[in-house]
This record gives C-alpha cells, structure tokens and sequence, in this order.
C-alpha cells in the first residue's frame, strides 16, 4: 500500500484528511485544557489501560471499580494494553482524560504490514509457552520460543498441556522439559480433562499478568475458557471468529482472574492476562543473530571467551561454545537448535 504510487489527487485528499484530523485533535486538546482548567475533571488517579481503540481507550482504576472509557490528550500517542496511567474522571463520571503514561517495566512488540515493529502491550510479568502431548513439540521449537521471549527480556515459563495423554510414565517429553528445568526455566503442567488439572498453572499466573503464546492446537483457547469461565469477565472477548487467526490486529484486552481467596471475584491477586490473536502468535520475528546467541541463556557464561573477539562458533578455532558443547556443559540439541535458528535467519 505504501509503495504504490499515489496520484496527485489522491495525496492532496490524504493530506486534507490528515490536516482535518490534526485540526481535530487540536480542537480536542484545547477544548481538554480547558475544561481541566475549569475544573470539570477530578483529581489525577492510576488507572491501567486494558483495551485501546485508536485514540480511545479503556482504564480500569487501580485497586477496583469498573474500566472507564476514556480520550488521550493529542500529545499522547503509542499507549497499549497493559500501559499505567495517570488519567482524570469527568465530573458526570462517564469518562475520562489519560494524561500520562507511566514506565513500562517491559512491552511486547510484533511487526506490522510493514514489518515495523511495534507495541502491543506493556508491563507483561511472564511468557507462558504452551506445549501439548499432541501436537508433540520439536526441541527446537521449544527454543525458538525460549529465544523470542528472552529478546524481550520477559520471562518465559513452559506449560505442558494435555498431560491427560502422557504415558504412565511420562515418556520423553517430560525429560524434554526436565532439561530445561535444569537450565532454570519454570515449568508447569496442565490438563483441562481433569478436575484441579490447572491448579499448578493458577498459583503461576497469581499474582502476576500473564499472555499465553504457543502453537496451533496445543490448547491456549481452552486453558483460557477454563481461566475465566464467567462469561461477564470476558465481555467484548474475541468472538469465535477472531480466533481464528483472520482478525490479527484485534485489539489485546487486559482480564482480571477470579481469585480464589475472595470468592472467586476477579481481582489482581488472582492474576492477570492479557490476550488477543496477535499476541498468541507471537514468535520469532525479527531477531538477528546476537539477539538469538543470547536467547540460549546457558551460552552467556562462555561467551567473550572464543579465541577470537567476532567468533561465529562454527568452525573457529579455539571457540568456547563449541568446547562447553564437547565438555557437556552445553546440551548438544540445544547447540544444534542454536545453529538451526540462525540458518533459518539467513533464508528469510
Ligand atoms: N486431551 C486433551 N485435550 C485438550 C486439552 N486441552 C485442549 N484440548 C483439545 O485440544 C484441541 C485444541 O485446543 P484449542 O484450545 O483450540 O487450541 P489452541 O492452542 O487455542 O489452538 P489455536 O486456536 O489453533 O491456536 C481441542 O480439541 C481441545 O479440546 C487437554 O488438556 N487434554
Ligand atoms: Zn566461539
């Protein structure tokens, strides 16, 4: 779209769409400044963003209460879900001003139709990779996840789904994950087949603001239908439809959990989540080749280490990967996938 040559035309019509719009949000912006001047809005509060459309967005005050809608100030651009905020509620109530951004502990971005990367949501605590006994993840799968989660410096935890299909006893996919329970990855399992089958995953995400990421199939609708089975939690949910993967820029939602320990009534020591199509395809996109060195969090030790300053540890003499490798510090398949993830770089 970007590319294509428009007439002339059609760029004087764009610019008089784009000048009408900034004299709106002048207008907007002024007509703002005044009313906070006179007073017609209340006090400057917290809030938590946990929806967005364009320039309106929805704040759920911090402690309780219900999300009020509410309008930027014009020189607010680029809030996301998950985004603080401070913001002032009109004096009917109704709605509100955002008025500033807070620091954002960490934010998840995903390319868009141009392949610039941009923010999603913000202030995510943890990346819970799902995996499932069927469809079986490959390893380097695994660490492909492990790698993309790393570059935002989020932390990942690996669920196990679907534990319902294990073999008596637990065959190779739970030494798969013991490997990377070794490495010091978290790692939860689960079964919506089995009452208390998601317990281990509620103390995990209590507390806490979680997005589930993770491949076709492995169960990320059900864990989350189970997670918040009041259809009130989920109003204005992603419908069947968006699911399906047409509708990738359907805005990312903030839910609370229902916490166990206040009558099931969602409340942040529940948890969190945030959730939309985007965000669970989530993947390895755009990372180049010292992003994905140092997604191998067990590679950091040795690194700096090679005979020489710009070793690519292929087949460099003297190189401190490929030794640990031989010594068995480093596990060869994790090598291997190190090797697999940075090919695959170089053909896209
Ligand atoms: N046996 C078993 N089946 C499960 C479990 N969880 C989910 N399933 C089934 O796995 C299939 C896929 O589940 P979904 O929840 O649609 O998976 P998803 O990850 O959301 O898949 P996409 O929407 O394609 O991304 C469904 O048929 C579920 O009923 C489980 O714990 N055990
Ligand atoms: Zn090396």
């Amino acid at each position: 779209m970007s590319k294509r040559k428009l007439s002339r035309q059609q760029r004087w019509r764009v610019e008089k769409v784009q000048a009408e719009r900034a004299r709106r949000a002048d207008r907007r912006d002024s007509r703002d400044s005044e009313k906070l001047a006179a007073g017609e809005y209340g006090p400057e509060q917290n809030g938590r963003v946990i929806a967005h459309f364009g320039r309106t967005l929805d704040v759920r005050p911090e402690g309780s209460g219900d999300a009020v809608r509410c309008h930027l100030r014009a020189n607010l651009e680029g809030l996301v879900t998950g985004d603080r905020v401070i913001w002032r509620a009109a004096h009917d109530a109704r709605d509100g001003v955002v008025v500033a951004r807070g620091e954002r502990d960490s934010v998840l971005e995903r390319p868009d139709a141009r392949g610039q990367l941009k923010p999603v949501a913000a202030n995510i605590d943890q990346i819970l990779i799902v995996f499932a006994v069927e469809p079986a993840p490959h390893a380097n799968l695994i660490d492909r996840y492990l790698v993309a989660a790393e570059a935002t410096g989020i932390a990942p935890v690996l669920v196990l789904n679907k534990i319902d299909l294990l073999p008596e006893h637990g065959g190779e996919l739970r030494a798969l994950l013991a490997r990377y329970e070794a490495l010091g990855y978290p790692v939860v399992t689960t079964t919506t087949e089995r009452d208390g089958g998601l317990s281990a995953l509620h103390a995990r995400l209590a507390g806490r603001t979680s997005v589930f990421v993770g491949q076709s199939g492995v169960g990320k609708s059900s864990l989350i239908d189970r997670l918040l089975p009041d259809e009130e939690l989920r109003i204005g949910a992603l419908s069947k439809d968006s699911r399906k993967g047409t509708h990738t820029t359907t805005t990312a939602r903030l839910y609370a959990l229902p916490d166990p320990d206040d009558g099931g009534h969602p409340g942040v020591a529940g948890g969190e989540l945030i959730d939309s199509p985007g965000i669970r395809e989530f993947g390895l996109t755009h990372l180049d080749e010292q992003e994905v060195t140092d997604g191998f969090i067990e590679f950091r030790e040795f690194l700096g280490r090679c005979r020489f300053r710009d070793c690519r540890h292929r087949q460099e003499p003297g190189c401190a990967l490929r030794a640990a490798v031989e010594r068995g510090d480093i596990h060869p398949e994790r090598f291997a996938s190190y090797r697999r993830i940075l090919d695959s770089l170089e053909d896209a």
